[in-house]
């Protein structure tokens, strides 16, 4: 009998931090050192999504991140040409295309595959090339997943803010096309990550019905909490999600 143990890892993303430092313009606080502390604290990983108006994480700061952090570094953003250069220059761990436009508050949702085909395949050619993971961020659509993997992309990350914002009223519901997204996603021989809105609240029942998920980035829910839990309580709390059997913490 062959026993399958899945590892989901946990990415942070530091956007907000760098909200709070652009607020006054001076540097507290430390991007660079609340990531090292995040690693420190036992993420796996750290997510920016750097933006054309650079309002929270600067393209500065990614050259910073990169030269500091010893795990993964997944960035995600809309590929625009100074984002691509971003990425061939740096070559992080991964790379996550988004297809959000310039003004948007915050990501709200996947690529069109179909549409965007040359587009994509040509992006992912790019980077693997550099030697960079490639993922897309997605729906839950089956053809669009299908049409992901005509890329050659290695992962996909499924776009969870309706199974964040359905999870109250119904999460077998919330998570229903989340799981047969991921089933054949998975067939297709991608790996999957998944993001936006993930909670304390809504992450374990996520990992519990999709345990093969490689990795989820975090970063609104997260670090709203280190502000009642502190950093290291919060990381432990939302790694403890990712267990079949969550411990009970203080
Ligand atoms: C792709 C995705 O869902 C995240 O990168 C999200 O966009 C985080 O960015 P903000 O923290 O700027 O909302
Ligand atoms: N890819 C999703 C991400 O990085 C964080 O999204 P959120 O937790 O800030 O909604």
């Amino acid at each position: 009998m062959t026993l399958i143990v899945f590892m989901t890892k946990l990415s942070v993303n530091i956007n907000k931090i760098a909200t709070l430092r652009n607020a006054r313009g001076g540097n507290i606080p430390d991007v660079v050192k609340v990531a090292l502390d995040c690693e420190k604290f036992g993420a796996q990983g750290i997510t920016v999504h750097p933006r054309p108006d650079e309002r929270h994480i600067r393209f500065k700061d990614v050259y910073d991140l990169k030269a500091k952090i010893k795990t993964e570094l997944n960035i995600e953003g809309y590929p625009s040409q100074k984002f691509v250069d971003l990425i061939t220059t740096i070559r992080p761990t991964q790379v996550t295309l988004v297809p959000d436009k310039p003004d948007a508050i915050t990501s709200n949702a996947g690529w069109d595959t179909i549409e965007n085909q040359q587009l994509l395949s040509d992006l992912v050619d790019e980077f693997k090339a550099v030697g960079v993971r490639t993922s897309i961020f997605t729906g839950t659509d089956l053809k669009i997943i299908e049409f992901a993997a005509k890329t050659g992309t290695d992962r996909i990350e499924l776009y969870t803010e309706p199974y964040a914002s359905d999870y109250s009223k119904d999460k077998e519901a919330a998570i229903a096309s989340f799981i047969e997204a991921a089933k054949y996603a998975k067939k297709l021989g991608l790996g999957v990550n998944a993001g936006h809105d993930l909670s304390l609240e809504n992450l374990h029942f996520l990992y519990k019905n999709i345990p093969w998920l490689d990795e989820v980035s975090i970063g609104h829910a997260l670090i709203s909490d280190a502000l009642y839990l502190g950093l290291e309580k919060t990381i432990k709390a939302y790694k403890n999600c990712l267990k079949e059997t969550p411990e009970l913490l203080d």
